[in-house]
């Protein structure tokens, strides 16, 4: 019998898109480098065109000068050899949290594929090394603090440069060790860095691209998510679904907003004009669902573009152009992109953790949940006293989503002028990557306990058989039935909370496949 084994995912000339780098992120997919002739020389003629620089004495940026601020310091070509490593060295100053394993991953992918445009004068050899790192598993232990985005992500970075010249410290096969260990073991020798190999490592927005590909993808399946869930609320508290007609949308025909809209009409299976049950027009948290999430849906689009963007581009300076032979002295290094794009991506996700934690406040409260018991409670009548269902888990969300929208203040407006006033205007764009995907893990959590009260809504609505629950909504109830059973007695929902988060951060239901 022979198993499926997934396409590799090829580094080169061709763009990646965000799910390739998250499928090397997850290793569902394994890594390739171009390896045609063309391309192998082409990569190598840059190398080639800075050493004959090298040879004429030509003054460049990083190679035969200091950094930053001090490339008005002459470098004298005895001590170029040097200069990389010290680079990297004087960068190990990072802080915080280590990157996770599957962050890491896509960091090295984000940083290979920039080196892969040809135009960053590094040798194959650098990229093949670094792939090899991906195909292996060799993960540098990156710390996540201390990079203000414009510069690139230069410290952050100084830990690729560093393990790959065999230095500091990488996980592999689940264990912390040394780099120099490591490359023993694979019987690997560490890479001595070209005079601007280690600059054009570290000189890149790889860190925050990286965490962007991530976000981006956690953020579209939480869009889905968010629209199931609100289809359950309807149902649930017997909204109007009249709210989500077609022709209504088609009158403000905001692509994604109508997206959403026929999503909701596809799992509340309305084909035809439905009488309200209670009120003529339900509150906004249901009424202008697709108006919240359908401004995340439209923005997609611009957001994918913006990371995609960056992801295939070089974003590291000097740039060598091999065949007019000329270095290219710029700011490509500046992720101004990706800070606003993850700026505004916490705003997006904010608003639905808001969204859902509107819907949970009125599921809970028996003055807007339409004859649901208090709380949701499960209990039977001689019992509902001592009983609090759902109320702990909607303070938290209270909580989870407070957090969330304190998170929104962009991190791109605190630019400071840093580095003796060269670094004078930054993107902070990997703090903004950061914070959106915090803002995402509050926003999930929230869309966990939202779900597992809807789930127990419609429970609540089948058990009272009073009311027609849609095919889609039932079945969806049905998924769920088995990890997440009804609450009937008080119980304490930590572990099903934290089951449910596993589902989503996995993408567990398909939605609207
Ligand atoms: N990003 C700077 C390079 C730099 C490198 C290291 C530093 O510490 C500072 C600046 C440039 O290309 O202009």
């Amino acid at each position: 019998m022979t198993t499926h084994q997934p396409d590799p995912i090829v580094f080169g000339e061709r763009p990646l898109s965000i799910e390739q780098v998250v499928a090397l992120a997850n290793r569902s997919a394994p890594p390739r480098l171009q390896s045609d002739a063309a391309y192998r020389e082409k990569i190598a003629k840059g190398a080639r065109f800075l050493d004959s620089l090298l040879d004429k004495e030509g003054v460049i940026y990083g190679v035969t000068t200091g950094y930053g601020d001090s490339c008005v310091v002459a470098v004298p070509l005895h001590q170029v050899e040097a200069l990389p490593r010290h680079l990297y060295t004087f960068h190990g100053c990072g802080l915080g949290q280590l990157l996770d394993e599957a962050s890491t991953r896509a960091v090295l992918a984000a940083r290979l594929q920039s080196l892969c445009q040809g135009v960053s004068g590094v040798r194959v050899e650098l990229l093949e090394r670094l792939q090899a790192f991906l195909e292996y598993d060799v993960l540098p232990l990156i710390p996540e603090e201390g990079s203000v985005g414009a510069s690139g992500d230069l410290t952050p970075l100084s830990y690729v440069a560093a393990t790959l010249s065999g230095e500091r410290e990488v996980m592999f096969k689940g264990e912390r060790r040394s780099a120099a260990d490591v490359h023993k073991e694979l019987g690997w020798t560490p890479l001595t860095l070209r005079p601007k190999e280690a600059l054009a490592l570290m000189n890149g927005t790889a860190v925050m691209t990286a965490l962007a590909c991530q976000a981006y993808a956690r953020a579209d399946y939480l869009l889905r998510l968010a629209t199931r869930i609100t289809a359950l609320n309807v149902v649930a508290l017997e909204g109007n679904p009249e709210h989500f007609d077609e022709r209504l949308f088609a009158a403000k025909p905001h692509p994604g907003q109508t997206q959403v809209a026929a999503w909701l009409r596809q799992d509340l299976a309305i084909d035809a004009p439905t009488a309200p049950l209670h009120r003529l027009q339900d509150r906004y948290s249901l009424r202008c669902a697709p108006h919240v999430l359908g401004v995340l849906a439209d923005s997609l689009g611009l957001l994918r573009q913006f990371i995609e963007t960056e992801l295939n581009s070089a974003n590291d300076n000097p740039l060598i152009d091999a065949e007019a032979e000329r270095v290219l002295h710029g700011g490509h290094f500046y992720g101004g992109h990706i800070a606003f794009a993850m700026d505004s991506l916490k705003n997006l996700v904010g608003n639905v953790a808001d969204l859902l934690d509107r819907q949970l406040a009125l599921l809970v409260d028996t003055r807007y949940n339409h004859g649901l018991p208090s709380n949701l409670s499960g209990a039977p009548s001689v019992n509902a006293m001592i009983n609090h269902g759902f109320k702990a888990v909607q303070i938290g969300a209270s909580a989870w989503t407070a957090e969330a929208l304190k998170n929104t203040l962009p991190a791109s407006v605190f630019s400071r002028s840093t580095e003796c006033h060269n670094q004078d205007k930054v993107s902070m764009g990997t703090i903004a990557a950061r914070d959106a995907l915090r803002s995402l893990e509050l926003t999930e959590q929230v869309a966990a306990a939202t779900l597992l009260a809807a789930n127990q809504g419609v429970w609540l609505r089948q058990r009272d058989g009073k009311v027609h629950i849609p095919a889609p909504v039932a079945a969806m109830r049905e998924t769920l039935a088995a990890d997440f059973p009804p609450v009937i007695e008080d119980r304490a929902l930590e572990a099903e909370l934290r089951l449910c988060l596993v589902r989503i951060r996995e993408q567990h239901w398909s939605l609207y496949a």
